[in-house]
């Protein structure tokens, strides 16, 4: 009758979690070659697991090759590929990859190793010296995601692994310290096959929480790009109008106490800037426009860009007065002088203005076509009588 100590064979665990860890390399390997370059860590996390198996394939060798390679170097390769995850981590958060302190624990851990493996050998020492260098790494790469905690699956999950496997090394290096070693890393006690799996879960379960994080990443990626416009950053016009109608809904409902107007806002004389310093300055006055409108606007409004030169702004729970103060404080933000030093002042453009045509909710039986329909004729107006002025429904 096999006991579950003998069941879970160390070597056996270790040889499987390598090759999971070597499948996991595979499958992040193509995932980086048809992910965009926006998605950054993927070929840190593909090169992870790949050290991981490179160490399972050394440590399953005890005994087969000398002990410098089965225990220092090994060693050495399983925690470089932890710190691989950890430079992963840091790149896909968006920071820069900052791991050399953690590369110079590598190499004290490794002279550590040798000296007691090769001069004076006790595993009770390495393992807990082992032990105590990656619970703290783990540890570091837990806070990292604690300082960018979000709801998302992937990023708990990784979270939660990451502080799991930090405790269960952690105390596996206080059973050391209190000499509960054993006799060797193969030893098949309960608590180094608890420890070992843990390991060879962890490398699978890292990489699967990398996959999880950078697919929903892309999605995100995708859904930002299906909603907003490239130039400005704002949102588009399919977005706008879904937006659009949904206040439409609400204020049917009487939500905002039934109130909503709309602003339909149009560079003056564009085409003239365009013409006079070419397409590039004038997609940079388009950029300049949307900072502009952004800065003085109520919380709950939605401006974007809804054609060309043409900017829509929804502001929720407004009526015609407060509607009209907004479009006041647009006109006059997007009219303020350039500062002498800003690249357009250089380029020879003193003053921009916006002609807007407003239109305000009337009722339940009000429509959002019929609205966007009053909003244009506003603006149509504002432009015949002068431009530079808001014009009201
Ligand atoms: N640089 C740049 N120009 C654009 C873009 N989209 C539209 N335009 C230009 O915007 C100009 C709009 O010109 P018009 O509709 O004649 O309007 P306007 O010159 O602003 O004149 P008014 O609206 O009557 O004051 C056209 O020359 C378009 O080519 C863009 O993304 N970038």
């Amino acid at each position: 009758m096999p006991t579950l100590s003998s069941a879970l064979d160390p070597r056996s665990i270790i040889v499987l979690a390598g090759l999971m860890g070597l499948l996991m390399s595979v499958v992040l390997f193509s995932m980086r070659r048809s992910y965009p370059p926006s998605i950054r860590g993927l070929r840190e996390w593909t090169l992870a697991p790949l050290a991981s198996f490179v160490s399972t394939v050394l440590f399953a060798l005890r005994g087969v090759v000398p002990d410098i390679f089965s225990i220092v170097l090994a060693n050495m390769v399983l925690f470089q590929g932890c710190i691989l995850y950890y430079a992963g981590s840091q790149l896909f958060l968006g920071h820069e990859r900052d791991t050399r302190a953690w590369s110079a624990v590598t190499v004290v851990l490794g002279v550590v190793l040798f000296w007691f493996s090769e001069v004076q050998p006790s595993y009770p020492i390495r393992l807990a010296v082992f032990t105590f260098a990656i619970s703290g790494l783990f540890f570091a790469h837990a806070r990292l995601y604690l300082r960018h905690r979000t709801k998302r699956v992937g990023r708990r999950l990784m979270t939660g692994l990451l502080l799991l496997q930090s405790l269960v090394a952690g105390l596996r290096c206080l059973s050391a310290v209190l000499g509960e070693a054993g006799v060797g890393m193969l030893d098949a006690t309960w608590l180094q096959s608890l420890y070992i799996v843990m390991y060879s879960l962890t490398a699978l379960m890292l990489s699967i929480a990398g996959v999880l994080m950078a697919t929903d990443r892309l999605r995100l990626e995708f859904e930002f790009m299906a909603t907003h416009d490239p130039l400005t950053g704002m949102l588009n016009r399919r977005a706008l109008i879904e937006r659009c109608e949904h206040e439409v809904t609400r204020a049917r409902r009487g939500a905002g106490d039934g109130a909503l107007s709309l602003l339909m806002l149009d560079a003056d004389h564009f085409k003239r800037i365009n013409d006079a310093f070419g397409h590039q300055t004038g997609d940079e006055v388009l950029r300049e426009l949307a900072l502009r409108l952004q800065a003085p606007m109520p919380p709950l409004a939605r401006l974007g860009r809804y054609g060309g030169e043409e900017f829509l702004v929804v502001l929720p729970g407004l009526g015609h007065d407060g509607a009209r103060a907004v479009a006041e404080r647009l006109r006059a933000g997007v009219g303020e002088p350039f500062a002498p030093e800003s690249p357009l002042a250089a380029a020879g453009i003193g003053r921009l203005s916006v002609s807007i045509g407003m239109a305000v909710f009337q009722g339940p039986a009000d429509t959002l076509d019929a609205l966007l329909a009053r909003a244009d004729a506003a603006l149509y107006r504002a432009k015949a009588q002068g431009r530079d002025r808001v014009e009201i429904a």
